[in-house]
């Protein structure tokens, strides 16, 4: 009895003598007809069109997405719980990436290179911080969270956490619930985003959020660009409340060419690629599942909750 997979993301020789040994067969959009649609049993990858095809085929067997993402707010999660499909993403994989660009960033302004990136003349700049000037909090203390956090205390930040109800995670100084803020201290100089786009977190950095923080010295957005107001952002930027931001993500991937964010003067965009660098291959993601999988145990590793949507 073999198992067919739909690989979305390249697999190497190596991974198909691997899983032809578990008799697993390997389909790919080059090669995928339309009958197959109706036999795949497992999807592997980014983000296709075809996983929407297959849902739509009668009596199709897909019984498992393994995500390239560890956001999975583009998937049809609602089609998925309905029927009973397992999503596994990759959280925790590519962390290790996306927290050394988050500390470029804050280098980058705290020491700075900003200043001396567009200057042709010999004018020192004294307005530099080390990071034990600047606290931090950090939006989700999931693994990304934690790694920037592992990374900041190596400077002698002070981190503190915000997650869904306060409970305390590794090495953070504090955490605070979402919906009890005004716990946070209010020399906070540092706000790094670190949220999955979900209901719950659309818009979440709007101006009344933002105004609780008082002369932020940088916001950082490297979760979800749905979870800000960037009109708002946009107005800090610009009366001085918000020094500097570095965006990731963003509302419209990509930013239209007339967006004005291109030609906000303290902003750094970088274009979802904070993640690029070596990390955990997604085939060992993959593979931590499988055998479970095979052998209808239930999956335990990055098996998203369809509720809470991440
Ligand atoms: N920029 C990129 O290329 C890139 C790459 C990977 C992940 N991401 C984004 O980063 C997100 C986080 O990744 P992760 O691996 O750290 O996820 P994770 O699942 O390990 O952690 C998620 C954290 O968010 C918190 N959280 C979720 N909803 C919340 C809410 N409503 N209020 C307060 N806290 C809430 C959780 O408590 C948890 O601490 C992903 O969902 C994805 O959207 C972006
Ligand atoms: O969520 C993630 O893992 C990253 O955002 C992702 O890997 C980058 O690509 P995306 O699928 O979000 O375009």
């Amino acid at each position: 009895m073999t198992t067919k997979l739909l690989a979305l993301s390249p697999l190497t020789d190596a991974n198909i003598t691997t899983l032809e040994k578990y008799h697993v067969t390997v389909v790919t959009p080059e090669n995928i007809t339309p009958d197959d649609y109706s036999d795949i049993v497992i999807s592997y990858g980014w983000r296709s069109k075809i996983i929407n095809k297959i849902l739509e085929t009668p009596n199709n067997q897909l019984k498992w997405i393994q995500s390239f993402s560890a956001g999975v707010d583009f998937m049809p999660l609602d089609d998925l719980k309905k029927h009973q499909i397992i999503l596994t993403n990759t959280s925790g994989q590519k962390a290790v990436p996306i927290a050394q660009s988050v500390m470029s960033y804050i280098f980058h302004f705290a020491r700075g290179l900003h200043v001396y990136q567009s200057q042709n003349h010999w004018e020192p700049f004294e307005q530099q911080f080390t990071l034990q000037e600047l606290p931090v909090v950090i939006f989700g203390t999931g693994r990304i969270g934690q790694q920037i956090a592992a990374y900041l205390h190596i400077f002698g930040s002070t981190v503190y956490g915000v997650n869904t109800t306060g409970h305390p995670v590794g090495s953070f100084e504090n955490v605070f619930a979402i919906d009890n803020l005004q716990e946070i201290p209010k020399d906070i100089a540092i706000v790094i985003n670190a949220l999955p786009g979900t209901t719950d977190t659309e818009n979440f950095f709007n101006k009344e959020h933002l105004d609780l923080f008082k002369n932020l010295f940088l916001f950082v957005n490297i979760g979800r660009g749905s979870t800000v107001n960037e009109q708002d952002l946009l107005n800090k930027l610009n009366d001085g409340s918000i020094q500097h931001a570095a965006l990731d993500v963003t509302k419209q991937e990509p930013i239209p060419k007339d967006s004005k964010l291109w030609h906000q003067d303290n902003l750094i965009l970088t274009q979802h690629s904070t993640w690029a660098g070596e990390s955990e291959s997604l085939f060992h993601v993959f593979m931590k599942n499988l055998p479970d999988f095979l052998t209808d145990k239930p999956l335990t590793y990055n098996v998203v909750d369809y509720e809470r949507g991440y």
